[in-house]
Formats: structure tokens, sequence, C-alpha cells
């Protein structure tokens, strides 16, 4: 991983660029895709699956049987595992729900908001290099709780065209019924436009490569919405002499494993624990599985010498990571001046990977410098508001005069002509 020290505010955009691929080039390429599901259906889903995942599907739907079985296919442990998760996950997200009340704004004016669920929503878990069984958790809690009615969910199958038993129990825990393997952009496609398998929904959530989001980035321009940018994984950690070298290297290393676009920065004003962590870097990347995974997403990543924890924090703030972890002294310090980021991890014992799986936030997160303008996914991105209003005679006469005058300036005379004509009736 690359050092750079004491960088001029003027380069660290550049120093801090994302690994991305050209959106121009991806676009014309889910262009393509979008229009032959539009154009054939099911067999632009089984083509396309065939072209990227490289296997030959009949039946694109998972059968109920298939996600009953699934359970006889993982250990006892790993069941208890998802099950404490989806506890910490539900409790979470439960807390999250907003009761709207009834606000007079004038005398006579009542207004308020009704949540209501999305009714139809397709969720994207990713399947391509590793099965992210725990997406099914961190979207299928919050869209139960929510109580989304029609939930389609899409996902990459295996070179047997199976989809991994892990995923399915977790759609077994969480009631999704509706599942297809298939994945990538014409996945995007099919629950955005619909074909004869696959439902069409109203908005499409979930996390996935660069194919993946320039695809959910598409599918706003068919009405179509979507939870967010969530595209490679990032992590920026900020450490100082009382960081332990192992565990930030150990971090790092967690989201790097991701995949090859993936990037990991950190940021220190203590160049020791830089040296340090270097070298654990160098140990603890042999022993990976995914190690060459990992190397090519180091060679996109950086370790910053800055001046100070002040410094450091304005870093952070302009590059706005998907997560952000500090492993600092004085914390508090940091914690009141962070502006954007997806979710930050606190102290040497808070691994990022807690939030990955376990803790009970949500994983899917806004990647590529969108933690600026966007949340992460949470209970509300499942629901939407509609507002009410209900205006007494008095509420109009109080509030009336007002309209009327700004209806007047803005040259609409109907509209000022729809209070007019109630206040001088009389009855
Ligand atoms: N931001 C978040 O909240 C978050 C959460 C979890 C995972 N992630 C990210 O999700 C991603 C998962 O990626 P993945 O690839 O393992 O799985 P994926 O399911 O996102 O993508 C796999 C699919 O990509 C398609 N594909 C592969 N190569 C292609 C190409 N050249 N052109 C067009 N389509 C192609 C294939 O159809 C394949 O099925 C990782 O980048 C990870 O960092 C992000
Ligand atoms: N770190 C990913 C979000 O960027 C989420 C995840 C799922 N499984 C492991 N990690
Ligand atoms: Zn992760």
């Amino acid at each position: 991983m690359q050092t750079i020290k004491y960088p001029q505010k003027n380069d660290w955009n550049q120093i801090l660029a994302r690994p991305t691929i050209e959106l121009e080039e991806m676009k014309e390429v889910v262009k393509q895709i979008f229009k032959e599901v539009k154009a054939d259906g099911d067999a632009a889903l089984r083509k396309y699956t065939w072209f990227y995942d490289r296997v030959k599907i009949d039946e694109l739907a998972v059968s109920q049987s298939e996600i009953d079985d699934s359970e006889q296919f993982i250990s006892d442990e790993l069941k208890q595992a998802i099950q404490l998760a989806a506890k910490n996950i539900e409790t979470f997200h439960k807390a999250q729900k907003i009761e709207s009340d009834l606000i007079e704004t004038t005398e006579g004016v009542s207004c308020w908001r009704k949540f209501t669920p999305i009714d139809k929503i397709g969720l994207y878990i990713p399947g391509g290099s590793a099965p992210l069984f725990s997406t099914v958790l961190m979207l299928g809690i919050p869209a139960r709780i929510a109580n989304c009615q029609e939930i389609v969910l899409c996902t990459p199958p295996d070179k047997n065209g199976q989809i991994n038993p892990a995923i399915l129990y977790a759609c077994k825990l969480v009631s999704i019924t509706k599942v297809f393997r298939i994945g990538g952009i014409q996945a995007i496609g099919a629950m955005a436009i619909g074909t004869e398998s696959v439902p069409a929904v109203y908005k499409i959530f979930g996390p996935g490569n660069q194919f993946v989001t320039a695809a959910k980035q598409t599918a706003i321009q068919l009405s179509v919405a979507i939870d967010m940018p969530a595209g490679p994984s990032e992590v920026l950690v900020m450490a100082d002499e009382s960081a332990v070298p192992e565990f930030v290297a150990a971090d790092l290393l967690s989201q790097a494993e991701h995949g090859a676009d993936s990037q990991v920065i950190l940021l220190s004003w203590n160049e020791k624990l830089l040296d340090a962590v270097q070298i654990e870097l160098k140990k603890q990347l042999k022993k990976l599985s995914r190690e060459a995974i990992a190397t090519k997403a180091l060679n996109n990543s950086k370790m910053i010498l800055v001046e100070s924890a002040v410094e450091a924090l304005e870093i952070s703030n302009q590059y706005a990571p998907e997560h952000l972890i500090l492993s600092v002294k004085n914390e508090d310090e940091i914690l009141n001046g962070i502006q954007n980021a997806g979710s930050v991890f606190i102290g040497n014992y808070t691994p990022e990977s807690a939030g990955d799986y376990a803790s009970g936030t949500n994983h899917t997160l806004p990647t590529n410098g969108y933690a600026k303008s966007y949340s992460g996914v949470g209970l509300n991105s499942f629901m939407k508001s509609i507002t009410f209003q209900k205006i007494t005679r008095k509420g109009l006469e109080n509030l009336g005069p007002s309209i009327e005058i700004m209806a007047e300036a803005e040259q609409l005379e109907a509209h000022k002509n729809a209070v007019s004509i109630r206040l001088n009736k009389t009855c």
C-alpha cells in the first residue's frame, strides 16, 4: 500500500480518487441489456446469465422446496449466528419507526403525515465473488418491518446454476419467496422492467459491483426508485498512537478483500503507526484466501501521513467514506466534526465487520463519495409519507388572505379564486 507524506490540500482529490470504471462505457452496456430485457423478457435474462456468469438457466425462479431445503446444508452454528444478527438488525430498525404528530400550523389549519410502505420492492443480493447472505437480512428485515407487500429478490447463480444455501436460509427466515437466480445488470433490468417470470417493482435496493450500481442508476430513468449508489466497498481508518497496528491492518484488509475495485485509506499523524501497519498488512495478507483480490485493492489504496487530527478530519469529510473507523484516544474531538460518512466505528474493539454482520446497523451504505448526500438503508427507505391537511372555515379566514396575495403575485388567478370563492360565501 502506497504511503504519502503530508500531501498538499490541492492534491487530496487526485490522491484519493476511487478506481472506478468509465461510467459512459458501462452506461452503453446497461442500455443495450435493458433494451433486450424489455423486448425479449426472460430470454434476455438467460442470454446474459450465460454471457456473464457462464451458466445456462432453465428455471429462473428458485422453487419453494429449494428454499425450504436450504437449512439442511448449513450448520447449526451458522444458523444461530444468523439468528443473532437478525435479532439485532430487527431491534435497531424497529426503533426507527416514526409516528407522525398532527401539527396545527395556524389556528384551524391541521397538517399531518402518514407513513405507508412501498408496495413492490426488489432486493439485489451480491453473489459474484462472495455470497452475501448477510445482505438478505439487511434488506429483508426492514422491508418486513415496513410491511412491504411484494418482495422480489435477485442474486447471481453459481457455476451450477444454484444459489448458496445460506442466502436461501436467510430468505426463509425473513419470509421472502420470490427468489430469482439472476445477477448483474440483467437482474436490475428485470426488476425495473418486469419479464414473464420477474415482477416489476417500484424501488430497487441493494449493493453490488460497478455494473450493478450503473444499472440501478439507469433504472431511475424508468421511474423506478433506488436506495442509493452502493458500489464497491471502502473504508477510511483514522488512527493515532493508541491504535493497535494488527487491528488496523485487519480492518483495512476486511474491506480490501471485497473486490479488486475496493479502496481502503489510512490517515495518521503518527509515522510509526503507519510503518507498523504496513508490516502487519504484509503478514496478514499472505494468510488470506482472497489474497489476490485484496492485493489488487491495496494497489488502489493509500496510507497518508497528515499534520494533525484536524487535517485528517478535513480529508475524511472531503472523501466521504462508506465506513469510517476511529482508532484514536480523543474520539469525542473528532466525532463532533464528522460530516460525511456512511457508518462510523469507534474505538479499538469496534471492527467494521461488526456492522457488516451483526451489531444491528445496516451495511447497505453509500460509496464513491455519495455519503456527502445519501444515508445508508434504514427503515424509512422502505416507506414513503403522504401529507394530509384539514382546514376549518376559521382556519381559511386566518390563512386565506396570504394565499390570495401569493397567488396574485404569481399571476395564478384560479389559485386565488379557489380561496376567495370560499371566503366570499356565507353559509
Ligand atoms: N456499498 C455497500 O453497501 C456494499 C455492501 C456489500 C457489498 N458491496 C460491494 O458489492 C460488490 C459485489 O460484487 P460482486 O462482483 O462480487 O457481485 P455482484 O453480484 O454485484 O455482481 C456479479 C454480477 O456482475 C455481472 N458482471 C460481471 N462482470 C461483468 C462485466 N464485465 N460486465 C457486465 N456485468 C458483469 C455478472 O452478471 C455477475 O452476476 C463488491 O464490489 C462489494 O464491495 C457493497
Ligand atoms: N462491507 C460490505 C459493505 O460495504 C458489507 C458486507 C457483507 N458481508 C461482508 N461485508
Ligand atoms: Zn464487508
